[in-house]
């Protein structure tokens, strides 16, 4: 082992290099599992089991409303297969969401996927939810009540196992394709064409004039709830022309300077890569026209009302009960809570220098 870790740390430190051993052993273990069919049917056997049904994850009522994720070992999931009188066998049709540090591997399975190019029924939920003691509720129900890293885990197997349950057969022969062990790709066995999971890459941008910053809200959206400007990247474009041209089409504007600060895996509705950019508006063109077909309303926000909203609590239970909402701002799961944040804390830190 070097002494120094290297382009990524320059510390005489043992532990940053443990750490990013063990980060990288990790890594290439699950690159081993999706290359390697037998390599992950022997992980199925030690490996832990997520389960699914139709798409809501099982989870278990705790303390303070909150939720937990419950896991299944191989032998209690196959336990709970023969109750349903299923063949174990259908164990293989689990996705690899990853591993722990000791090389546990970590799959999700749904036992309760409706499509009709499935060679197995769906098992009745109640009569699973009864036996597993926990409840399938809809991961956009939940997400509030679990924490980031449940959530994040089962954003992953969620997305994982829809496309499996949408990308059945081959676009080109029509004919069934057939998932690799670990469900990182799908293979038509007629013509050889290999198909892999998808996100949609969606740009997300926080335009400020310097002093303000421009949030927009969709109908779709709760009462008062505002946010950065989202859209999807057109085929053949560069994230910098996307967001020129999201920002153009919903509110009319031309944007400079922009920066990228972060990404998201977000899997509502489908899977998209959230591609977090903050900009400017050109000097002196700061009228907002809004697009209409896209948005129900944008506006100007200055500091201190972004500041106010951002440290507003309970958003769920307090609009319920109000007709008239403020400024709500989107919560801390979603990327736009951060980019929001982070220009908050910018602008605060340089009025404070002033
Ligand atoms: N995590 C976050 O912080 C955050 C914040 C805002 C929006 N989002 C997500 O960003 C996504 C895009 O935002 P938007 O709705 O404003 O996008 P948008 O402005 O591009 O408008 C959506 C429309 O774009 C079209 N479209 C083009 N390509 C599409 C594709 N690949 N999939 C679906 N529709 C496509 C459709 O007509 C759709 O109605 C949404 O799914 C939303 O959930 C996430
Ligand atoms: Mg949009």
């Amino acid at each position: 082992m070097s002494l120094y870790c290297g382009a990524v740390c320059r510390r005489k430190s043992f532990w940053c290099c443990r750490l990013l051993s063990t980060y990288v052993t990790k890594t290439r273990y699950l690159f081993e599992l999706k290359e390697d069919d037998e390599a992950c049917r022997k992980a199925q056997q030690t490996g832990v089991f997520y389960l699914f049904h139709d798409l809501a994850p099982l989870l278990r009522q705790a303390s303070g409303h909150r939720y937990l994720v419950p896991r299944l070992s191989r032998a209690e999931l196959e336990g709970l297969l023969g109750k349903f009188r299923q063949d174990s066998q259908r164990i293989e049709d689990s996705v690899l969401i990853g591993c722990s540090n000791q090389h546990e591997a970590w799959f999700a399975l749904d036992l309760g996927l409706k499509s009709t190019s499935s060679i197995h029924a769906p098992l009745p939920k109640s009569e699973m939810e009864a036996e597993l003691r926990g409840s399938f509720i809809a991961l956009r129900q939940a997400v509030f009540q679990l924490n980031l890293m449940d959530s994040s885990l089962l954003f992953t197997a969620q997305a994982l196992l829809r496309w499996h349950d949408s990308h059945q057969f081959c676009s080109r022969s029509g004919q069934p394709t057939k998932k690799n062990m670990a469900g990182s790709k799908r293979v038509c066995p007629s013509n050889k064409i290999i198909y892999y999971p998808q996100m949609a890459p969606v740009v997300i941008t926080l335009v400020t004039d310097g002093a303000r910053c421009l949030l927009a809200r969709q109908s779709s959206f709760p009462k008062g709830l505002y946010s950065a400007l989202a859209g999807f990247c057109d085929i053949g474009e560069s994230v910098e022309e996307a967001v020129q041209r999201e920002v153009a089409e919903e509110v009319g504007l031309e944007v400079e300077n922009l920066r990228y600060s972060a990404s998201q895996h977000w899997p509502f509705p489908n899977s998209s890569l959230m591609i977090a950019c903050h900009a400017t508006v050109k000097p002196g063109q700061t009228e907002i026209q809004v697009n209409r077909r896209e948005l129900e309303a944008a506006a100007w926000f200055s500091l201190d009302e972004v500041a106010t909203a951002l440290k507003r609590k309970g958003f769920f239970s307090q609009q319920q009960q109000s007709d008239t909402v403020p400024l709500m701002l989107p919560p801390k799961l979603a990327i736009a809570h951060h980019m929001i944040k982070s220009w908050v804390e910018t602008q605060t830190c340089s009025s404070l220098a002033a």
